[in-house]
């Protein structure tokens, strides 16, 4: 996998943008100013001449004197040590704390990773500035435990970031390799892990010295920073202000450096990032949280072009429900779930089980009659639940796009697909008639269309089935989303042809960094395509782990047999283990475990009460190493224990041996 090394380019990325290279330019000169300062501005920044207040720029004085008759150049470098110093104090302190516990928290997931992410969320809850006013009311005007202050509330982001990413990293061969070799956890993270995760981590700390600078200077100006008569950049402000009809001119010179500070900080970010200009700052200036407007901004991992963030798409307590003559009912009951950026995700399970209303409603398309009945659905961190058509139109297609199971309905026999690609293309981006079909036929080509114009001359039924969904995902492809949604997008294919959709999924999530979410019936396709799974039963998450740990040791007595169950583990002359009975309709949901009726392993105890799903702790129920390194899961079962010892045994339970047969 190439994905998170690409993000060490972040620096040459940074290179080839002139506007980068300028804002980089003036904080280093301005970084240098202020620790030269005594050489760059001789005059004594704390002199008072009351004969020469307040007087505009001149060949003594290059930005005038203040009320006081102090050199306002002089002040404003030598002021930068209080102000910038404090930045940077906060950015160290944010750093030392988010990093390791975010690597730690990544690297060994289960318990320690939920501490740690708890860490996250408990300062990213906090007033950061309520606590920086209760810290100064005790301490005093002590910049330095202020700013102490300022990093640990701000080393959230730094945790999630770094956690996120080493969640990535950790999956890299090298990094088993290394665990198997025996090498400490700890020399692994900071040898493999960390120089790996460098460049997001870079953008990240030029966001957090933006902020820190801003909340630094917000300090001084509202009194609670350096002492005067010590310059300081806030302080200086707030002088200038008290001015402002008097000496105007006063504001400029501070206002200025300050503005130019935290353009440069949040420039280089953007750029080392990847993202368009000014994005940083209009996401920190609309960010509604009163802490530090930095923390979970997302930085790039796998595409130079995109952020990286906690997740890309969380679902936190879904419910989804649909009304007849009788009322409402759920077909999907309290499924929550995160994907990462460039994570591939498989929704697995029966017919009927409530993947593909879950799937849809991740692009807000629930059948008419069905509504969104509780949670929220995250794309990128905006809540799309109860968003108007309008509102998810600007989602659909840019952020999140969708594949179906059948590419005949994704595209309009009527007009060729090339037609249907550039009006698409249009829609999404502006661009007109030969810029779009110059993309189309890029998109055609990056699909895999043998001939692309050939193709984008076709219509859809004078290609082959294999052509067709190509061409659907040309077209989930044409607003550039970060995540695609994959609808059984090989069940109407003959089998050769769907290995070569999967293979394709698979090239686009690594060249594109696609987040990529994948329904499916078949553990088979999950197995050859995704990351993680989650299972579902009877509308609700029964298990959910790493494939490896899935296919090899599951914990769930139906995700164990449905492994059973799958033709590539039937043995000639012996029956399939089929699973006995069906999914019970939604109206028909049992008050216990949904899958009670239907499972060997159950007990009265199944029957009684609704079965939580329960984060697997290493070393309890199914829980092996793998390749050295504890993977951990959930799943929704009161015997998980029993399971684990079934499939280890090999006992007779149900589906055993062919579950036996899956695993080797
Ligand atoms: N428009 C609808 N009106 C009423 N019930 C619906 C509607 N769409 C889906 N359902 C019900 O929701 C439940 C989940 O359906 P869903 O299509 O998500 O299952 P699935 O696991 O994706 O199955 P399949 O693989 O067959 O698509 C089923 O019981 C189904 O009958």
């Amino acid at each position: 996998m190439t994905r998170v090394r690409r993000t060490d380019t972040a620096l040459s990325r940074l290179l080839s943008k002139p506007g980068a290279v300028v804002a980089l330019a003036f904080l280093v000169l301005l970084g240098l100013s202020v620790l030269f300062a005594d050489l760059v501005a001789p005059l004594d920044p704390l002199a008072q001449d009351l004969s020469l207040a307040r007087q505009m720029p001149s060949a003594e004085h290059l930005l005038g004197t203040d009320d006081l008759g102090r050199d306002v150049y002089s002040r404003l470098i030598h002021g930068g040590a209080a102000t910038l110093g404090g930045a940077v104090l906060a950015a160290v302190v944010a750093m030392s704390i988010g990093i390791p516990l975010g690597m730690i928290g990544g690297y060994f997931r289960g318990f320690t990773d939920t501490l740690v992410s708890r860490f996250a969320d408990f300062f990213q809850a906090l007033p950061t500035i309520v606590i920086l006013m209760a810290v100064i009311g005790a301490f005093g005007n002590n910049t330095t435990v202020a700013m102490v202050t300022l990093g640990v509330a701000m080393s959230d982001g730094f945790v999630r970031l770094a956690r996120a990413t080493t969640l990535q990293v950790r999956r890299e061969l090298y990094v088993d390799a290394a665990n198997v070799a025996g090498i400490a956890p700890g020399l692994i993270l900071f040898r493999h892990v960390l120089p790996n995760i460098r460049g997001p981590l870079l953008v990240q700390l030029s966001i957090t010295m933006g902020a820190a600078l801003l909340i630094q200077a917000g300090l001084g100006f509202l009194g609670l920073g350096t002492p005067p008569p010590a310059p300081s950049w806030g302080g200086m402000i707030s002088e200038a202000s008290e001015l402002i009809y008097l000496h105007p001119w006063l504001l400029v010179p501070s206002g200025v450096i300050m503005i130019l500070s935290i353009l440069s900080f949040n420039v280089v970010g953007d750029a080392l990032a990847g993202n368009r200009p000014g994005t940083t700052l209009v996401r920190s200036f609309f960010r509604t949280k009163t802490s530090a407007p930095v923390a979970s901004k997302p930085v790039a991992v796998d595409d130079p072009q995109s952020d990286v963030d906690d997740a890309i798409v969380s679902v936190r307590d879904l419910s989804v429900s649909f009304a007849d003559s009788n009322g409402e009912f759920a077909v999907v009951q309290g499924v929550s779930f995160e994907v990462s950026r460039g994570e591939a995700l498989g929704i697995v399970g029966e017919s009927g089980c409530g993947k593909s209303v879950t799937a849809k409603s991740l692009l807000g398309l629930v059948a008419p009659g069905g509504r969104v009945s509780k949670g929220e659905i995250r794309i990128d961190g905006t809540n799309i639940v109860g968003q108007t058509n309008k509102q998810l139109r600007a989602v659909r297609g840019s952020r999140i796009a969708l594949v179906s199971q059948e590419p005949m309905t994704a595209l309009d026999p009527t007009f060729t697909i090339g037609a249907q690609l550039r009006e698409a293309i249009a829609h999404h981006t502006g661009r007109k008639a030969g810029e779009a079909q110059a993309r189309a036929l890029e998109l055609l080509r990056l699909v895999g269309m043998p001939d692309p114009q050939q193709a984008a001359a076709s219509y859809t039924f004078q290609v082959s089935g294999g052509m067709a969904q190509r061409a659907a995902i040309a077209m989930a492809l044409t607003g550039d989303p970060e995540v695609l949604v994959a609808d059984e997008p090989t069940t109407a294919l003959d089998v050769t042809v769907q290995a070569e959709i999967l293979d394709l999924l698979r090239r686009l999530r690594e060249e594109l960094g696609l987040a990529v979410i994948l329904v499916t019936h078949d553990l088979g396709v999950v197995a050859d395509t995704c990351d993680r799974a989650i299972v579902m039963y009877a509308g609700q998450v029964i298990e959910e782990a790493d494939v490896d740990t899935l296919l090899t040791a599951p914990s769930h007595p139906y995700t164990r047999a449905l492994l059973a169950a799958m033709p590539a583990n039937a043995v000639a002359g012996v029956p399939m283990d089929a699973i006995s009975g069906a999914v019970p309709a939604p109206r028909d949901w049992p008050s216990g475990c949904r899958f009670a009726d239907r499972c060997t392993f159950a007990t009265d105890r199944c029957r009684t009460s609704p079965v939580a799903l329960t984060l697997l702790r290493p070393g309890a129920g199914q829980q092996r190493p793998t390749a050295g390194i504890q993977r951990s899961g959930m799943a929704r079962c009161v015997r998980v224990e029993e399971v684990a010892k079934a499939t280890s045994t090999g006992s007779a339970t149900q589906n055993s041996s062919a579950n036996e047969r899956s695993i080797a």
